[in-house]
């Protein structure tokens, strides 16, 4: 279970040596239980990424905490295996020089598994995703973005991670591969028991993964709401903001 509580994040707004400070995530609290898929949807720059990366223990807030089962993810222990990303990018998510085996063994070699189970299980994980194992010698060149995507989360699930934060994960890919990911991704999730925060500003594919959807407004949570339930949120600023991501 993923409990954040009373994360509050700012940046400095000048250079090196400025002193104002920009708030960017105020007092955000939420909790996301195992096997659950908690959205996040927002407009642009309120705060969506700065929180996942919080979460992911990549950067400390300035206040609060991000627990993992009780431990926080500031402690590379605790997330290192446990928590793991897919990014938008996944052409620069993936080494250039690195064969797809090595780039899915690269979280596996940190938790320093034997070597000899290695190989068969990157084809195990690229069956997993839908690839076959002749990918394994392949370079992030010499993929599609729907086959680059697949190899990241053949990575983010390689060391059985309790929680992925997917960072609008399937944005940038073709609308057909974006059903057939979101599609693999729901499978994976049920067969690992795993959490995922879903960042998103496509709120078909929230609603298609998601179990519940946290509104996010300037850096605050505006409404949580039960993702089936997307018709009957509250506030009006949740009202306006998913009458403008209806794209149908
Ligand atoms: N490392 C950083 N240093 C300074 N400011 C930052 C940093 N990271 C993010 N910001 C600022 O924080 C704000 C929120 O950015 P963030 O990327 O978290 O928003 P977002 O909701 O994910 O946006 P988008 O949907 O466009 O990706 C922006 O104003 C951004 O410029």
């Amino acid at each position: 279970m993923l409990k954040v509580e009373g994360i509050v994040k700012s940046y400095k707004t000048g250079g090196f040596f400025a002193k104002e400070r920009q708030n960017i995530l105020r007092n955000i609290s939420f909790e996301c239980g195992s096997g659950e898929c908690l959205g996040i949807i927002g407009e642009s720059g309120s705060g969506k990424s700065t929180l996942g990366r919080l979460v992911l223990g990549i950067e400390k807030p300035d206040r609060g905490t991000v627990r993992l089962n009780g431990e926080n993810v500031l402690h590379r222990t605790v997330r290192l295996g446990h928590l793991s990303a897919v990014f938008q990018d996944y052409t620069s998510s993936i080494n250039p020089y690195f064969t797809v085996e090595e780039a899915i063994l690269e979280p596996i070699t940190a938790q320093r598994k034997s070597r000899a189970e290695d190989r068969s299980k990157v084809e195990l994980l690229l069956n997993q995703v839908g690839l076959n194992p002749s990918y394994m010698s392949k370079h992030a060149h010499e993929l599609s973005g729907g086959e680059a995507q697949r190899v990241c989360i053949a990575r983010a699930i390689s060391t059985e991670p309790e929680c992925i934060v997917l960072d609008e994960a399937v944005s940038s890919l073709d609308v057909s591969v974006q059903i057939q990911v979101l599609k693999l991704l729901k499978e994976l999730k049920e067969l690992y028991n795993m959490s995922y925060i879903f960042i998103t500003h496509d709120l078909q594919a929230a609603a298609y993964i998601c179990d519940r959807i946290i509104i996010f407004r300037d850096g605050q949570i505006e409404e949580t709401v039960e993702a089936q339930r997307l018709k009957d949120v509250q506030s009006p600023y949740a009202r306006k903001l998913l009458n403008s991501l209806i794209t149908f």
